[in-house]
């Protein structure tokens, strides 16, 4: 007995070492990634200001990439909106292809669909229904189930006292990824009889799910054809670097 815990004591006093080395380069690499994925943080324009010149998506490089390391591919773009112009370039190029057609509701998904749909509604003179997740609607609802890019599986709720056969809605989400969110809403919308007359989003991701969306709906996005690769690619650093020079 004495001689096997002598044994095990030995061999974890010889992996020691090896252990300290191993955490040291775990935790070296972690940090190295946080600045790596920090690098591009710094947006040139102040959050306030706006180009001379606007081309075409210019608001793009006010989103904030984020900061928790090159496993969290993401850009919030909850900081353009507080940017007027830029929140309402971002509105009028999600509305634009949709000048000519008859649209009598907009409807937004919980959270930030909220904030980009009800300016979509206000800005077309349009009212905005809330496709809420599950537990908040203290009213009659359909439940649609869904996996979104978390893998998690989550609810979407509608109340029923609102749409009706012949009613046409857009449906507005902040961001498309693998389309499980927004397919969830449009099924939503679909079972109470109202036509999905389009899907509106700052960026529609060409996965499986996005391309379903675009190929069934008409849609529309803020993100320029040379940039969608990145999006694509979930390529921050250059997504990012791209739109700053585009504004300079
Ligand atoms: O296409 P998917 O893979 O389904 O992902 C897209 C969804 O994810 C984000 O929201 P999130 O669920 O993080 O919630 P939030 O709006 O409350 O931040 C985004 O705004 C969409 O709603
Ligand atoms: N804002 C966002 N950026 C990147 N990926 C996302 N997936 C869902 N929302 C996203």
């Amino acid at each position: 007995m004495r001689k096997t815990v002598a044994v095990v004591a030995g061999a974890v006093a010889a992996l020691f070492p090896a252990v300290l080395v191993l955490k040291a380069d775990q935790s070296r690499r972690l940090s190295e990634n946080r600045s790596r994925a920090q690098t591009p943080v710094v947006c040139q324009m102040d959050v306030l200001d706006f180009p001379a010149e606007k081309k075409k998506g210019w608001y793009l490089s006010l989103m904030a990439p984020n900061t928790k390391g090159p496993m969290f591919a993401w850009l919030d773009p909850s900081r353009l909106y507080c940017n007027s112009q830029a929140f309402a370039d971002c509105v009028e190029d999600l509305l634009s292809p949709f000048q000519k057609d008859s649209i009598d509701l907009v409807a937004g998904v919980d959270a930030m669909g909220f904030i980009l749909g009800a300016s979509v509604a206000t800005t077309l003179g349009k009212g905005f229904l809330a496709i809420r997740k599950e537990g908040h609607l203290c009213v009659p609802t359909e439940q649609q189930n869904y996996t979104d890019y978390t893998g998690k599986e989550n609810t979407l709720e509608l109340r029923k006292d609102v749409l009706k056969a012949g009613l046409r809605v857009i449906i507005v989400d902040q961001w498309i990824e693998t389309g499980g969110t927004m397919k969830a809403a449009i099924q939503l919308v679909e079972r109470q009889g109202a036509t999905v007359a389009g899907v509106a989003a700052v960026a529609i991701e060409n996965t499986e799910g996005g391309k379903w969306i675009k190929e069934h709906y008409r849609f529309s996005h803020c993100i320029p054809e040379e940039l969608q690769s990145h999006i694509d690619a979930k390529d921050l650093d250059t997504f990012i670097q791209k739109f700053q020079q585009l504004n300079n």
